[in-house]
């Protein structure tokens, strides 16, 4: 019991200085279908978002759902295929996409974290215009590309003390059409629209490797560009590092690819020296907004 105490006590003492650095700081997590699992997943993803909204920091949840809409879409025998890593998305499609999405999904996160004590609302990319998109490519269907951004909502939800949670839907600039948005990509456009302090990519390896299979904590831009020439960045970390380097242009500060498997991830990045996973940042950015 005295050990666990002070074991305690020195890992709260040692979050501490991490802990007031990151207050007031806005903070995006991509929570991927992947991610999600059980009820259990679901639930210690909820507890470290909860947390970290108890320290003063303003997160935003992103989420995905593809086998989510895997699931739905098959029991509607419905078919769909993805082409470079998005679904090709028609009508009948992206009817199953937003209800599963904005629905299911959406208030399964919700609601658990309002089960851990925290308080969430739920939105899409439609909601107050959100993410208005345009069509990515004529091949895909209705798969959104976000092209302007109305962050507003999230300021105020940030003051009400309230964690949005966003599913990856857009809205057309006819304010009718309906996309089909990439979770990561949804995740990088709201991160960038905001500017935020960080932007958590959860996944399933942990982080970025190099070509002798170590994992790389720290990057630059240029790293990313050069692993990605050389082959040694493939398959499904492109989309990933894609849209790291494009939130980075957008002015997000730093970008961590982490192991959504590992227990409170989120809170190790954040809360501890040396992070988990791979920080992908300016060298000359100053680490956190003054
Ligand atoms: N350099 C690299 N470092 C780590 N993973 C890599 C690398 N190059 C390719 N990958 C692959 O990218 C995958 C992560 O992408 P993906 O499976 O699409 O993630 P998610 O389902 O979490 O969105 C890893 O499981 C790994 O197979
Ligand atoms: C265009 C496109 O591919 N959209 C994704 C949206 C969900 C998503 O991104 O889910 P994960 O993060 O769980 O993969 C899809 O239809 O599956």
């Amino acid at each position: 019991m005295t050990r666990d105490w002070i074991a305690t006590a020195r890992t709260l003492s040692e979050a501490l200085p991490y802990l007031q650095r990151y207050t007031g700081a806005i903070v995006v997590v991509k929570f991927g279908g992947n991610a999600m699992g059980d009820d259990d997943a679901m639930a210690q993803f909820a507890r470290d978002v909860v947390l970290m909204r108890q320290v003063g920091v303003n997160p935003v949840v992103v989420h995905g759902g593809g086998p989510m809409i895997n699931d739905l879409l098959g029991r509607l025998d419905i078919q769909s295929h993805f082409v470079r890593g998005k679904r090709v998305t028609d009508e009948a499609v992206v009817e199953v996409v937003e209800m599963v999405l904005t629905g299911r999904v959406n208030k399964r996160i919700v609601q658990a974290i309002m089960g851990e004590g925290g308080r969430a609302v739920g939105l899409s990319g439609k909601d107050d215009n959100l993410m208005v998109c345009e069509a990515d490519d004529p091949e895909l269907g209705f798969v959104g590309k976000p092209v302007e951004m109305n962050v507003q909502a999230l300021h105020d939800l940030f003051a009400a003390g309230i964690i949005p949670v966003v599913a990856p839907v857009g809205t057309g600039r006819d304010g009718q059409d309906t996309y089909n948005v990439n979770g990561d990509t949804a995740a990088g456009a709201i991160a960038g629209a905001l500017k935020a302090d960080r932007l958590l990519l959860l996944t399933d390896v942990a982080g970025v490797k190099n070509a002798a299979g170590d994992v790389v904590t720290e990057m630059t831009p240029e790293d990313v560009k050069r692993m990605t020439a050389e082959g040694v960045i493939a398959g499904g970390m492109i989309p990933k590092t894609e849209t790291a380097l494009k939130a980075i242009d957008e002015g997000v500060r730093g970008v961590v690819i982490i192991d959504g498997r590992v227990e409170n991830a989120c809170l190790l990045e954040l809360f501890t020296e040396h992070g988990s996973g791979s920080m992908i940042r300016p060298a000359d950015l100053p680490p956190l907004a003054e």
